[in-house]
């Protein structure tokens, strides 16, 4: 039985998640919450494995649904290995993506549907949602300049993807607000670092 809780952070490419992510952990461990970071795809052997194959630019003739399966067997492994036992241990288990990024970029973005993209992974998942989401909003324009500046970010398959698409990522999201309005909180992610901080430890103090 689940006695932690289960945050996510979300967002297109280079909204800023694992920096503010790399704060919050500071800031519950301070507290003495005992925090897990994680992240999507991968965080456990099998997972990164399949974040190699999904995300490697040599793999450009994957198709649609081959990589929703691969993401959500990634997801399966990920949750069954790793954050389904912290959760049991009562952590906070804080992961970088999670299933909105499935809806957003494969159901919404990709076309192949968000209620289809949802039924596989309602298999992979069998109903352990988030408690909470943050979706970290930006212009996809500024977010990939982000991560053109940023020397040690790998430039992946879905990066290199045409604005169009990273456009209809964000387009996806903003569908899932209105589906998940009570699990997922919109924070403007164009602000400086500080104060996209600042916005999330305001949800969270109303949260934990
Ligand atoms: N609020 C901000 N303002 C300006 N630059 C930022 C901000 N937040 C993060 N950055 C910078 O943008 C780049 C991308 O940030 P980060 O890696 O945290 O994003 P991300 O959302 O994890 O990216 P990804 O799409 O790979 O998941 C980094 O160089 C980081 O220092
Ligand atoms: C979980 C998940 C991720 N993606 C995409 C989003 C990004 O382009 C990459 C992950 O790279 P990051 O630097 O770790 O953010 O994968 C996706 O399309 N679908 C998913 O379910």
């Amino acid at each position: 039985m689940q006695k932690g809780i289960f945050i996510t952070f979300e967002g297109p490419e280079g909204a800023g998640k694992t920096t503010v992510i790399q704060m919050v952990e500071n800031m519950l461990k301070e507290k003495g919450i005992d925090v897990v970071l994680t992240r999507e795809p991968g965080g456990i052997s099998i997972a990164e494995q399949i974040r190699e194959v999904i995300l490697s630019p040599k793999n450009k003739e994957m198709d649609g649904r081959t990589e929703a399966l691969l993401y959500a067997a990634a997801r399966r492994q990920h949750l069954v290995e790793k954050v389904i036992p912290m959760l049991e241990q009562g952590k906070v288990v804080i992961c970088d993506r999670f299933i909105d990024s499935s809806l957003a970029y494969q159901g919404y973005a990709r076309g192949l549907g968000i209620e289809e993209v949802l039924g596989i992974n309602q298999f992979a998942i069998d109903h352990l949602m988030p408690d909470l989401t943050f979706y970290l909003d930006i212009r996809p324009e500024i977010g990939l300049q982000r991560i053109e500046k940023g020397r040690s970010h790998e430039i992946n398959r879905l990066d290199l993807e045409k604005i169009d698409f990273h456009y209809k990522v964000r387009e996806g999201y903003k569908l899932l607000l209105n589906q998940f309005p009570n699990r997922i909180k919109e924070v403007n992610a164009e602000q400086s670092v500080d104060d996209v901080y600042n916005d999330i430890c305001d949800v969270l103090r109303g949260f934990l």
